[in-house]
């Protein structure tokens, strides 16, 4: 049985005193949930700040992003390790955001997933299809190969300790899900692929799905069998709202 997972991704939002309000809401509706696991990922800066106010918190802390060194002369970098100092669990790697506007090509990707795995944290694998390569009739052909750029650089136990979101390009801030049946097609595929590298890596595998994701959508969603939890963005920065998803994990 694999526990959902829900993560909020704060992308490049926050302040000082918006990490306080909002961390300290969400400590207090997390406590009155058990069955799902509940993560944030802020931007780098506040990392050290949400380490602390969630010390006696059972939310975990995630990092969006990471140099794939894990030391060295890389001006403006931090290294998984630094990171894991600051008790972060989870660290998002390939989020086509950065595929788009970083370049991150699925080589680099795949070393960053490593670099990830050799400090010891669980990366967050994001794959998924653009609005042309869905009309296309490619999105397997694309996350499969997001897939296979991660078992030539970590072996057929790459998936093991890891988690796999799948973030279709054209649900992200659109206010478009995909359908609860679409998702599951996508992540079923998903399934198969780790598979078939190694069966039990892929049973234990938590797959999220991600895109437009909202407290009104969400039950549907994790309804499907292998739909495991959520990446949220835009609906993370509010605690009711982040709640309503979490809540429609359990
Ligand atoms: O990492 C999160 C995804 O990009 C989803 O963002 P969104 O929930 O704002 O569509």
């Amino acid at each position: 049985m694999r526990r959902p997972l829900v993560m909020g991704n704060w992308k490049l939002h926050g302040s000082k005193a918006s990490v306080e309000k909002l961390l300290v809401e969400l400590m207090v509706k997390a406590n009155e949930v058990e069955g799902v696991e509940i993560a944030v990922c802020p931007p780098l800066v506040f990392v050290g700040q949400a380490e602390r106010l969630l010390r006696y918190s059972q939310i975990a802390l995630g990092a969006q992003n990471i140099d794939v060194n894990r030391q060295g002369a890389f001006t403006g970098e931090v290294a998984a390790d630094m990171l894991g100092e600051f008790g972060v669990r989870y660290v998002l790697v390939g989020h086509s955001e950065r595929r788009a506007m970083h370049h991150e090509n699925d080589d680099l990707v795949a070393r960053k997933f490593e670099a990830v795995k050799a400090a010891g944290l669980i990366p967050v694998l994001c794959v998924g299809e653009t609005q042309a390569e869905r009309n296309n009739g490619e999105t397997k052909d694309v996350i499969g190969h997001q897939l296979q750029a991660v078992v030539k650089r970590c072996g057929r136990k790459a998936f093991d300790n890891a988690v796999v979101a799948y973030e279709p390009v054209w649900a992200i801030g659109s206010g478009q899900a995909a359908s609860p049946v679409d998702a599951q097609k996508v992540h079923e595929f998903i399934r198969a692929q780790v598979a078939a590298q190694d069966p039990a890596s892929a049973q234990a595998l938590r797959i999220l799905y991600g895109g437009s994701v909202k407290a009104s959508n969400a039950q549907a969603l994790f309804m499907m069998d292998d739909v495991d939890g959520a990446l949220v963005g835009g609906a993370s920065l509010d605690a009711q709202e982040f709640s309503g998803i979490f809540n429609a994990a359990l």
